[in-house]
């Protein structure tokens, strides 16, 4: 077997994960994907060969002291599938670089250091991304590991895309939009070259909708505005997390209802969005599924969301031209697609029902004005990518 690298990227419940062999061509070849999680106080490792057929479906129970279960589940695997010695490394998503870390990086001592420091700025996101690496750096001190940041493909917005409207004071000391969901994007962007340098060139919004959404109005393979900010908590309802919302609220709970700092981390990254309006669950294919009145209501306000934020989108393009679905939802859930559609009908968005439901890699109808797209991202496929071209040095 040729080396390997093992992308992985963390979330706050689960650990999806890739191999791909270390060819010199520009795409890393798939060997298996899978996920890793824990819960109920059991762990389960399941693995897909590129095919879909199954590798690997391993329980055990939870308990390991130090918390690195599913991390040394994987590395066992992963060795045992590719055979020991063959893994030249592992890249990892990173949900916050922060201002000053844009490049993909070998984590050494300081930037595992610094990366920690941003944990403020993702709480929900940040201690995910770490944990693999620290119990990898633990496990395996030789093993190299790469940090890819899902904040750079949007490093070089700039205001007033990028712009708060607080005192200079906080600009200066760094409080700015960052944009999340960055890894996904640069996929969506290379998909789009691939597809046709003009498509490219099209005013394109990109809709991330996955647990956490975002969208990314995208023209020349780059950002241009992106809806979430300062954290991932802005712009889009998500399964969680509220989105944008007056700042107000935040103060009246805190002043009127007395709101712990904690309590309102809680709230607005745990308890809100999907969930906390429906009141079942933060998870599209239940609420989809559900009778309940909140739960239509929390998806049409899912929807409008979208239609909304797609609009100020538009706005700083200056037109939309191209549409494009990714992430779980915007994948696989045909009437969310096709309820932001209609929303979308004055900015000249048709989607073709047909077509939708079939889910077709062009949905938009003959007469639509926009293009409408869903290309299935592949995040760990651009962590491989990053993590092989800076083990060789390029
Ligand atoms: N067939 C489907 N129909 C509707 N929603 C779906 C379907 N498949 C997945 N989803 C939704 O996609 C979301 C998860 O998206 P994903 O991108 O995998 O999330 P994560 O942010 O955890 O990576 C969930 O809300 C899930 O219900
Ligand atoms: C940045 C972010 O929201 O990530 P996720 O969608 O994995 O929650
Ligand atoms: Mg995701």
């Amino acid at each position: 077997m040729t080396d390997a690298v093992l992308a992985i990227n963390a979330g706050s419940s689960s650990l999806k994960f890739a191999l791909f062999a270390m060819s010199g061509a520009d795409e890393p070849g798939l060997l298996a994907r899978g996920k890793a999680e824990e819960r109920d106080g059991a762990r389960r490792l399941v693995a897909h060969a590129p095919d879909g057929g199954m590798l690997a479906d391993r329980h055990a129970a939870s308990g390991e002291p130090d918390g690195h279960g599913l991390v040394s589940d994987l590395l066992a695997w992963s060795e045992e599938h590719i055979g020991a010695g063959a893994l030249a490394g592992v890249g990892h998503r990173v949900v916050h670089g922060g201002g000053l870390h844009v490049e993909p990086a070998r984590i050494d001592d300081a930037l595992f250091a610094a990366l920690e420091a941003l944990t403020p700025l993702a709480p929900l996101h940040q201690p995910g991304s770490l944990a693999p690496i620290r119990a990898l750096r633990a496990m395996r001190p030789q093993l190299p590991q790469v940090a890819c940041f899902d904040t750079a493909f949007h490093h070089d917005l700039a205001p007033p895309v990028s712009r708060l409207a607080l005192p200079r004071r906080y600009e200066v000391q760094g409080l700015r939009r960052f944009g999340f969901h960055g890894l996904s994007y640069e996929y969506v962007a290379r998909r789009l070259a691939g597809l046709s340098p003009s498509l490219a060139d099209r005013r394109t919004v990109v809709a991330h909708l996955g647990s956490g959404a975002s969208l990314c109005a995208m023209r020349h393979g780059r950002s241009a505005d992106t809806t979430m900010g300062f954290s991932a908590l802005d712009g889009l309802v998500m399964a969680t997390r509220c989105g944008a919302i007056d700042p107000g609220v935040l103060l009246y709970l805190q002043q009127a209802q007395g709101l712990s700092v904690a309590a309102l981390e809680h709230l607005l990254y745990k308890e809100s969005g999907l969930l906390g309006v429906s009141g079942l669950s933060g998870d599209m294919q239940a609420l989809l599924k559900s009778d309940a009145p909140e739960a239509a209501e929390a998806v049409d306000l899912f929807c409008f969301s979208i239609a909304r934020h797609t609009a100020a989108m538009a706005n700083t393009l200056g037109g939309l031209e191209c549409l494009v679905f990714t992430g779980g939802i915007g994948e696989h859930a045909a009437e969310i697609r096709a309820r932001v559609g209609e929303r979308l009908g004055w900015l000249g968005v048709a989607i073709d029902a047909a077509a939708n439901a079939a889910a077709a890699p062009d949905i938009g109808a003959a007469d639509s004005a926009v293009r409408v797209l869903i290309i299935p991202t592949d995040e760990e496929a651009v962590i491989a990518g990053h993590t092989r071209d800076v083990l060789l040095g390029r």
